[in-house]
């Protein structure tokens, strides 16, 4: 029942009108996000470690017959992003966050898009993480795929569970008693609105705006929607569980049976299938047919090995930057930026070559109150009372809190969902990064307390900018 209503409200035909978009910018002839609901840290970081499980991959089709299902895994210290990891050809998400980081995780918190198998939960306790959040629906030693070994079982009952994934409960269980991290299921609900927002502000993003000539037989709207659909359909299959009874015989092998009391059985599936939908709209915002990042400048002092990311790990690192930008603590702009490097170790990570630098959205200083500092734009005539000597930019917090060094030897590359500005810009190129992935919008305009003149003269970086082929 739970299920139906909200798999209907998902479906455009059952949609509620949309909220009107305010469309009152005065400084651009593009439609603003308005003053949107926030994601709660919470609900980002999950997001985060959702999204990352579909990092591109060279072999990227998931093996359906593997008892171990890919897992994606964000490692937060303070409230900021340290890591952001997959699984790979070898190395489970755990086991590369372990790789990376070794005792640096001590007091972290970890959230993963599954409960980690037990091999991987034994080093984590043991490098002293503070907790390990985990999303409820399938774990990473699977309990809804049979293995052959299992399928030749003809005494197994229909919805017993494979033997290595009993197997990896009961260690899980036993080291779930370790007294050092708190291992939890950590979802909230969303804030009133924030749906809607997401699906309105996603199709309406910047990287929508390049799509008018797309299909001349679709609507952008009808686009988004078929765009949305898709993903929601390939979201939920791979991150809800079907059928209610499967879901709690899940739970309460994780001995989590108390989420399986009404009302909270609903109310966690109602949560689950609520993110889910927030991450489909979001994808749907960058689409992937048709459409990409094109290289406007190549940075000529780079090193013909130096190159960039592939369309689809552009396409994957813009949207985590969208997600990023759910949190903007801007009345009216959000802006997300995430910066990659590419190195030389290949292989048995699931992000290859790729390893984060850091995440960063725009918001007031570190410490500020509600309410603090002046919030107010361009039309307010009292420049005292305007934003942006306060704001501090999504680039500029992703290379403040960046979790390691940028070295010259490889290529770095900033994702940004919008045209960096000129205060920005000196801050980048002085930073060493290599590579900018963005939209154009707001390009080459004075806006008075902000400008975006310095992005089309900048030198030495490689440009890359989204647009339909
Ligand atoms: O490189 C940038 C440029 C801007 N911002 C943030 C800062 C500020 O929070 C917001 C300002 O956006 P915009 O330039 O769109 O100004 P506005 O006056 O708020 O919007 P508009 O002029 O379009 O009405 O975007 C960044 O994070 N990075």
């Amino acid at each position: 029942m739970v299920d139906r209503e909200i798999w209907d409200r998902a479906e455009p035909s059952h949609r509620r009108p949309c909220r009107e978009l305010r469309d009152s910018s005065t400084q651009t002839d593009s439609k603003i996000q308005g003053h949107g609901p926030r994601l709660s840290q919470v609900n980002l970081f999950t997001l985060l470690s959702l999204w990352m499980e579909m990092f591109p991959q060279e072999d990227s089709e998931e093996d359906d017959n593997s008892q171990i299902r890919m897992a994606g895994l964000v490692v937060v210290r303070e409230g900021k992003v340290l890591g952001l990891h997959c699984s790979g050809a070898e190395l489970h998400a755990g086991q590369a966050a372990v790789i990376q980081h070794g005792a640096q995780l001590e007091d972290c918190q970890l959230y993963f898009s599954r409960r980690p198998c037990a091999t991987c939960l034994k080093m984590l306790i043991n490098a002293g993480v503070s907790q390990i959040s985990f999303w409820p629906g399938d774990p990473e030693v699977s309990m809804l795929r049979s293995t052959l070994t299992n399928h030749s079982n003809c005494h197994s009952p229909p919805h017993s569970i494979p033997e290595e994934a009993a197997l990896d409960t009961v260690a899980t269980e036993k080291l779930k008693s370790n007294s050092r991290p708190h291992i939890c299921v950590q979802l909230q609900p969303l804030v009133p609105g924030l749906g809607q927002f997401v699906y309105e502000s996603s199709r309406d993003c910047d990287f929508m705006e390049k799509l008018p000539h797309y299909d001349h037989r679709l609507t952008r709207e009808e686009l988004f929607n078929r765009e949305r659909i898709r993903h929601l359909r390939d979201f939920s299959r791979r991150f809800l569980v079907g059928t209610c009874q499967q879901h709690k015989d899940i739970l309460i092998q994780m001995d989590l049976e108390n989420f399986c009391v009404e009302p909270y059985f609903s109310n966690l599936r109602h949560n689950m299938r609520e993110l889910v939908e927030v991450l489909a709209a979001v994808a749907a915002g960058v689409p992937q047919t048709s459409y990409g990042f094109y290289r406007e400048q190549r940075a000529p002092s780079l090193p013909p090995h130096q190159e960039g990311a592939s369309q689809e790990e552009a396409r994957h690192c813009i949207i985590q930057a969208r997600l990023l930008a759910y949190r903007t603590e801007d009345p009216k702009v959000g802006v997300g930026a995430v910066i990659w490097a590419k190195g030389k170790l290949t292989g048995s990570r699931g992000t290859g070559c790729l390893s984060l630098v850091g995440c960063g959205y725009n918001a007031y200083p570190a410490g500020s109150k509600y309410a603090q500092y002046p919030q107010m734009d361009n039309k307010q005539e009292d420049r005292q009372r305007r934003k942006y000597r306060f704001i501090v930019h999504a680039e500029q917090n992703a290379l403040t809190f960046r979790t390691r060094d940028i070295k010259p030897e490889e290529a770095t590359m900033l994702f940004v969902t919008k045209c960096p500005c000129d205060e920005c810009i000196p801050l980048i190129r002085g930073a060493g990064i290599t590579h900018i992935y963005t939209s154009d919008q707001d390009r080459d305009k004075d806006k008075g307390d902000i400008s975006y003149l310095k992005f089309s003269s900048l030198k030495d970086v490689s440009k890359y900018i989204v647009s339909t082929l």
